[in-house]
């Protein structure tokens, strides 16, 4: 069997996989993800009780049990940069043998459950509320590394928003800016599964992952944006619905959630509008809110 290089797989002096400090007996089957290092406690505050805290770095991690059940929650910090490490540093806990470096026989699936801030992008959707991602696209470029089997649905997903911007940036001369707009995009479903067992009653979107907050997301405060019109365009995107909201994280942890075969679920609480520039009065508190609503979800269903 091959075995996995010292490079490819880093590992520290106590065994620990090199970035998220974690041994494999330290993570449960179900990972809630978050972005804040601070949000991790916000979690692990309603465990029974509490078996672990380790850290490095923005990757903070709880273990503890809830109704008898273990679970994780661990700290993502912002971006799809860090997804990369976090989902295959994850995936090597669970699947791979530390010891002889190869990959188990036996591949274990874990349920990764991401509660993260997000901005909508249509005017109905209302600041402080939940929304689940049934599929995301990313637009940054983390996927485009990665060999994954897209549906024929998810080609279909990718193309329409590929086939949009095009429309709108592509027919550019080389010296216009448009020109230089990033076209390539990813599509991914979550897991249906997930999406039925835990949110089958909550409002439903598609989501857009960015590779920043600022101009990627349509913001413009000093830096000059590159597409004045780039939130309009995204909120004028239709196939079979809309474009929901703006995040940072939801398609990099399903695309590589598929590619390594796990189970992957986004809950976003809405705290920016970003048509009618609403913000949340009580980012913090509605934040603890849908932590205890989520979590007395994943104690009953999974
Ligand atoms: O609240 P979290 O989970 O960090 O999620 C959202 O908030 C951050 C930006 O403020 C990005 O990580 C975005 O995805
Ligand atoms: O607008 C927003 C709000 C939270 N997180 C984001 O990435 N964007």
């Amino acid at each position: 069997m091959q075995q996995i290089s010292d490079t490819d797989l880093i590992l520290n002096t106590d065994g620990s996989i090199y970035h998220l400090n974690l041994l494999p007996e330290d993570i449960a089957d179900t990972v809630i993800t978050v972005g804040d290092p601070d949000r991790v406690g916000e979690v692990s505050k309603h465990f029974d009780t509490i078996e672990l805290k380790k850290g490095k770095r923005e990757f903070i991690t709880h273990t503890g049990t809830m109704g008898g059940k273990r679970i994780t929650v661990l700290s993502t910090g912002i971006g799809t940069d860090n997804i990369d490490i976090v989902l295959n540093e994850l995936d090597a806990l669970v699947n791979i043998n530390f010891a002889n470096r190869t990959v188990n026989e036996q591949l274990r699936s874990l349920n990764i459950i991401r509660i993260g801030t997000s901005g909508a992008v249509q005017a109905n959707i209302e600041v402080d509320t939940l929304l689940v991602s049934e599929g995301a696209w990313g637009l940054d470029a983390l996927m485009t590394y990665y060999q994954v089997e897209l549906s024929d649905q998810e080609e279909v997903y990718k193309t329409a928003l590929e086939h949009h911007f095009s429309n709108r940036y592509g027919n550019h001369s080389e010296d216009d800016p448009y020109y230089h707009f990033p076209l390539k995009v990813y599509f991914t479903y979550g897991d249906k599964g997930l999406l039925v067992k835990l949110a089958d009653d909550l409002p439903k979107g598609f989501t857009v992952t960015a590779p920043g907050f600022y101009a990627p997301q349509g913001r413009q405060v000093r830096a000059k944006a590159l597409m004045g019109d780039f939130l309009k365009n995204l909120s004028d995107f239709y196939y079979e619905g809309n474009i929901t909201n703006l995040e940072m994280e939801t398609a990099g942890i399903y695309g590589l959630s598929k590619a390594l075969g796990h189970k992957a679920i986004s809950f976003n609480v809405i705290l920016a509008n970003r048509v009618t520039n609403v913000f949340s009065e009580r980012p913090a508190g509605i934040m603890e809110q849908y932590i205890a609503d989520i979590l007395a979800r994943i104690a009953k269903g999974i």
